[in-house]
């Protein structure tokens, strides 16, 4: 993925001054900042969500977004989930869903209805669905919030096989703590990325 030159602002209020990113295959970068720095307003960006003032944002293959808040619908099931999503991405079979949902911990909830989910488990499901059509780039919005710990680490250890496997994992975050399972690590701060977690601890 490669972003030139970023900018957006709301009405007169200034976010992005500029931002450049450059997303290799294979690796997990880090984009850390403080509340309001506008991690979310880039990933709406990089997602194709936002159109931004100014700038442009390419990438190649398959494409996987998973945004802070989970879009479910709250009256279907997981497993109704998967099968709507499958469609939606022109699989043949939901098995690397299935996969996901193992590493994860969601599989014993398949038959649950989203809306009667903790909201741990709602992210699960989330994270599922933006994996799900095995995308090569893959950004993910504050992805372990509501996660316990022994999700938490079994979401690493998932970001870690899909990097060795090739794929691109870009995390934002407004904590900087486990920055030694990044291969890179961004701060946004004043409008612009800098290398390093140079204000965020
Ligand atoms: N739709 C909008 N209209 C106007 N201002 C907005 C809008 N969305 C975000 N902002 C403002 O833009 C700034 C950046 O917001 P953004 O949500 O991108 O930050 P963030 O780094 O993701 O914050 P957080 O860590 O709290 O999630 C904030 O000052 C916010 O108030």
């Amino acid at each position: 993925m490669e972003v030139r030159d970023v900018r957006h602002s709301y009405r007169r209020r200034t976010v992005l001054r500029g931002v450049d990113l450059h997303l290799r295959p294979g690796v997990v970068a880090g984009i850390v900042g403080e509340n309001g720095a506008g991690k979310t307003t880039l990933m709406k960006i990089l997602a194709g969500e936002l159109r931004p003032g100014h700038g442009t944002v390419h990438h190649r293959g398959r494409f996987g977004y998973c945004p802070q808040r989970a879009v479910l619908n709250d009256a279907l099931t997981v497993r109704q989930h998967l099968h709507f999503f499958r469609a939606a991405f022109r699989l043949t079979h939901v098995r690397h869903a299935e996969g996901i949902m193992s590493a994860l911990g969601l599989a014993s909830h398949v038959d649950e209805r989203a809306g009667e989910l903790s909201g741990g488990t709602r992210q699960k499901l989330n994270l599922t669905l933006a994996l799900m059509h095995d995308p090569q780039v893959l950004l993910l919005d504050e992805p372990y919030q509501g996660f316990d710990w022994d999700t938490y680490r079994r979401f690493w250890e998932l970001a870690a096989r899909l990097r060795d496997a090739g794929r691109s994992i870009l995390v934002v975050s407004h904590l900087a703590y486990d920055t030694e399972r990044l291969d890179e690590l961004w701060t946004l701060s004043g409008g612009l990325l800098r290398p390093g977690a140079v204000d965020a601890q």
